[in-house]
C-alpha cells in the first residue's frame, strides 16, 4: 500500500483498465502478451479463430495457460458457444488449464450461465476460475439483469459492441448513441449484482484520438476498463481508467476530512467549498484502493 493511503483504503480491487484480445491461433501474440502492460488478456477461441484452426488454437491456448509466465495479468479464455461444435470441449479443456476466467460469448440467458457453472463443477475447474459473460446480442441486453444474477461464479460482463452493432443493424458512431441503451442496461445489471464490467473494443487501429475519446466516454459511463485489440491501445486505456494524481489527492483529502468530522460526531463536512457526505467518501475509498492495486501490479 502506498504511503498516502495507509489506513484510508477499502479492501483492494482488481484493476481491469485494459484487457487485450488475441487470437488463440497466434503463438506470437500469446508470447508477446507476457511483456505487455495489460491488466488482462483474453485468449480467444471464438470469432478471431478460423474454423479450421479451432482445435489447434484450443490446444495452444490451454498449453500457454498451463505453462504460465503471464505474471500478475489476468488470463481469460474466450470459448466458443455451447451451440457450436467446439463449445463443450473448449470448456472442458479450459477447466483443466485453470485460467482466471472462462469468457462465454453471446450470452442470452441465466440458464446458460448455470449450465456452464454445472459443467465447470463436473470438469473440476479450480475455484479461482470464474465465469465472465460477453454481452453482445439484443436478447442478452433484454435479459442483462437475470444473467448478472445467475451465478456466484460470474464476476464480470464484457460488452461486445461489434456483434451488438451488427445485430441492431446500427452504425459505429463517435458518440455511440445507437448502443447507449444497451450499455446502460448492462451497466445497471452489473452494478446491481456487484459485477465488474468492461467496455467494448475500438476497431479503428489508426485512430488514436478516437480511441482515447472512446476510453474517456467509457470511464464516464462507469466501466471498469476497456477491451482492446492491439498493444498500441494499451497506454490510453491504462491511463484513462486509472485515477489521476489530482483525483487521488482529492480522494485522500476528503477521506481524512470526513474521518475528522466523524470524530466530532458530524456526518457531513465541507472540503474546498463542496459538501462531502458518506457516499463521496465511499467513492474516494474505491479510487484509493484502485490506485493501490495498480501500484501493486508494478511491484
Ligand atoms: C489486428 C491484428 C491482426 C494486427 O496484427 P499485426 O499485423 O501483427 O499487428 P502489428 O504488426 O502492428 O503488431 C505489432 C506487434 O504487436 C503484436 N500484437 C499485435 N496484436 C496483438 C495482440 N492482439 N495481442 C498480442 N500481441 C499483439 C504483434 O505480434 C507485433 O509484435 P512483434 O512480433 O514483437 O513485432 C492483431 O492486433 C489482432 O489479431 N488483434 C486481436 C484481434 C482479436 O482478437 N479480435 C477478436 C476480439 S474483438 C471482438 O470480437 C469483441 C466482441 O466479441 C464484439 O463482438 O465486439
Ligand atoms: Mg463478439
Amino acid at each position: 500500500m502506498s504511503d498516502h493511503s495507509r489506513n484510508l483504503a477499502e479492501p483492494s480491487v482488481r484493476p481491469r483498465r485494459s484487457v487485450l484480445y488475441m487470437p488463440g491461433s497466434n503463438p506470437r501474440a500469446l508470447e508477446k502478451a507476457k511483456s505487455l502492460a495489460a491488466d488482462g488478456l483474453i485468449l480467444d477461441l471464438e470469432d478471431a479463430v478460423a474454423i479450421d484452426a479451432k482445435v489447434a488454437a484450443r490446444d495452444l491456448v490451454c498449453a500457454a495457460v498451463k505453462e504460465g509466465g503471464y505474471g500478475a495479468r489476468e488470463v481469460i479464455i474466450r470459448v466458443n458457444g455451447l451451440d457450436s461444435p467446439w463449445g463443450e470441449a473448449d470448456i472442458k479443456a479450459a477447466c483443466a488449464a485453470g485460467p482466471d476466467a472462462i469468457l462465454l460469448p453471446k450470452v442470452e440467458s441465466a440458464v446458460l450461465v448455470r449450465q456452464v457453472e454445472q459443467m465447470m463443477q463436473e470438469f473440476d475447474a479450480p475455484a479461482h476460475t470464474k465465469i465472465w459473460c460477453m454481452m453482445e446480442t439484443p436478447r442478452g441486453m433484454l435479459r442483462a439483469e437475470e444473467i448478472a444474477g445467475a451465478s456466484d461464479r460470474l464476476t464480470c460482463f464484457v460488452m461486445g459492441t461489434s456483434d451488438l452493432v451488427k445485430d441492431l443493424h446500427a452504425h459505429h458512431t463517435l458518440m455511440r448513441l445507437p448502443v447507449v441503451t444497451s450499455l446502460g442496461l448492462c451497466l445497471l445489471a452489473a452494478r446491481a449484482e456487484g459485477l465488474d464490467i468492461l467496455d467494448g473494443v475500438y476497431l479503428d487501429l489508426d485512430d488514436a484520438e478516437g480511441h482515447r475519446a472512446s476510453c474517456q466516454q467509457g470511464l464516464e459511463f462507469g466501466f471498469d476498463g476497456k477491451t482492446i485489440i492491439h498493444p498500441k491501445q494499451l497506454a490510453d486505456a491504462n491511463e484513462t481508467f486509472a485515477p489521476s494524481a489530482a483525483e487521488l489527492e482529492y480522494a485522500v483529502k476528503i477521506i481524512a476530512a470526513y474521518q475528522a468530522a466523524e470524530k466530532q460526531g458530524k456526518g457531513v463536512v465541507v472540503v474546498d467549498g463542496k459538501l462531502i457526505e458518506n457516499l463521496h467518501v465511499e467513492n474516494a475509498k474505491r479510487l484509493v484502493s484502485l490506485a493501490d492495486a495498480i501500484a501493486a501490479l508494478a511491484e
